[in-house]
């Protein structure tokens, strides 16, 4: 696989004509980068790594670059006064349509949401803070609704950017640090077993395993064969990260893959009993992948501390180790969603109970702007009409970006109107849009972006 499109549409679409036209007016052009161009597309990465502050790749990194995300619509703002390198754009962004899980979605019968996903997004730093990332996200916001793709979804290095375009994190990560002295294994024991797997298959078989479990995680999307190419190193095979890396996969009583686990083991100071564990993926599709894999990895010997990265808000494992203070707990908002159309991203997702709720809601950008009403029906399927309010209808009032927040279930309503991000129009209405909207296991995805 080396990508994810569904559908090429988004490829071809224009550059966005009211951001090609304002940002023209600064003697800048704004542009779709050719991608069958080897030339053009390692100039746009160059900018890319650039703006992320990241090492300049040879040629051959560069063509890996392209054949892993040169499936993307790229684009670049040229500035073609620079008297030198003006082939190198001064900002970069990447998007794609890919797939959102949402509330409901099972393996047997997915719900999935197509999302603009944007990523890549960044501004030369001699040419920052004149306006062109506004441009270059309202110009992909624009783009996507044209496409008719109901939402926009994004990965942050900075939580303070993306607000302003209408985005609100709508599901959350953590981080672990975990004393392994401390932290006894107090889960079951599973009927399964653990056992050793090369680099390539695991590769082989995380794809598949992450293709059964994003579809029961609501927040999680779809990858693309680069990212696995990146997550096994086979991008930076002589880095010494690539090479420390070891994975495990539990099988279970019948011999299926239930889960995997790909970690690296450094350290060892000051007498060799001391290592630390990097857990770069842990995959798990049943409780018994995640206990055994779990268990595993805080029980290998001559380690001290397990860490990882990007884990879900309701860890199982919070309730299998002896000690709840072995483990360092840090929880970051990750999944940022932006609601572009309002009927079709709420009527996608399930809901936990019928009922109706209104929702008055402003964007300062039109596209999710109006009075809405939502109805579920007993069945849990939800449906949304253009209604101002209605009497005896619970109802709020609340910004684009509280809609994004509340969108997956993971944020609930009342803590919105308790922190004056949210307003009630009837007393009770946050309670009766929790009962709703909220889900049993927090939204969670699993990846940078
Ligand atoms: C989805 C992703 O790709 S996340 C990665 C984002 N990119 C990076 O972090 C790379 C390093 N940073 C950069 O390249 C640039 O500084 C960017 C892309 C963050 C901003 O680009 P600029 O062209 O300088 O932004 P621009 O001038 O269009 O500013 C737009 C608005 O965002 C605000 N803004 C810009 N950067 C930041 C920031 N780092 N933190 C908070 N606000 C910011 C501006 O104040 C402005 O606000 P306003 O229009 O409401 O008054």
């Amino acid at each position: 696989m080396t990508g994810s499109p569904r559908s090429a549409d988004f490829t071809t679409a224009p550059a966005d004509p009211t951001s090609r036209a304002r940002l023209a007016e600064r003697g800048l052009r704004y542009a779709l980068v050719d991608t069958d161009d080897p030339t053009a597309f390692a100039d746009w990465l160059r900018a890319d790594d650039r703006g992320f502050h990241l090492a300049t790749r040879d040629d051959e990194k560069y063509e890996r670059g392209r054949a892993g995300i040169g499936y993307r619509r790229t684009t670049g703002v040229y500035d073609d006064g620079l008297s030198v390198d003006p082939q190198i754009p001064v900002a970069t962004v990447g998007s794609w349509r890919g797939e959102l899980t949402v509330p409901g979605s099972t393996v047997e019968h997915p719900s999935t949401l197509a999302a603009w996903a944007i990523s890549s997004v960044t501004v030369a730093s001699t040419h920052r803070r004149r306006g062109i990332a506004r441009n270059l996200l309202e110009g992909e916001l624009r783009t996507a609704a044209s496409l008719g793709v109901p939402m926009a979804m994004l990965t942050v290095s900075e939580s303070t950017i993306y607000g302003r375009f209408g985005f609100a994190p709508a599901a959350f990560a953590t981080n672990w640090t975990i004393d392994t002295r401390r932290a006894k294994w107090n889960g079951p024991a599973v009927p399964g077993a653990v056992e050793f797997v090369g680099i390539e298959r695991f590769r082989l078989e995380a794809a598949e395993l992450h293709e059964r479990v994003r579809l029961t995680t609501p927040g999680d999307i779809d990858l693309w064969g680069h990212h696995w190419d990146q997550q096994v190193g086979a991008t930076d095979p002589d880095e010494a990260r690539t090479k420390q890396l070891r994975a495990v996969r539990y099988r279970d009583a019948e011999g299926v893959t239930r889960g995997l686990a790909l970690y690296r083991v450094t350290g060892g100071e000051p007498d060799f009993s001391q290592h630390v564990v990097e857990v770069d993926r842990l995959i798990s599709e049943t409780p018994d992948a995640a206990s055994a894999l779990w268990r595993y990895l805080l029980e290998l010997d001559l380690v001290t501390e397990v860490r990882a990265q990007l884990r879900p808000v309701d860890e199982v494992l919070r309730w299998q180790i002896a000690d709840y203070r072995a483990a360092k707990v840090e929880t970051w908002e990750h999944q940022y969603l932006r609601v572009l159309d309002v009927p079709t991203a709420f009527a996608a997702r399930s809901y936990a109970a019928p009922g109706r709720l209104a929702l008055e809601v402003t964007d300062p950008l039109g596209f999710a702007a109006g009075s809405w009403l939502l109805t579920v029906s007993d069945d849990g399927a939800g449906a949304v009409t253009t209604a101002s309010a209605v009497d005896g209808v619970p109802a709020l009032r609340l910004t684009v970006n509280e809609l994004a927040a509340l969108y997956l279930g993971g944020v609930a309503a009342t803590t919105l109107v308790d922190a004056g991000r949210v307003v009630e129009g009837t007393v009770g209405a946050a309670s009766a849009a929790d009962r709703m909207l909220r889900t049993a296991r927090a939204p969670w995805l699993s990846v940078w972006y």
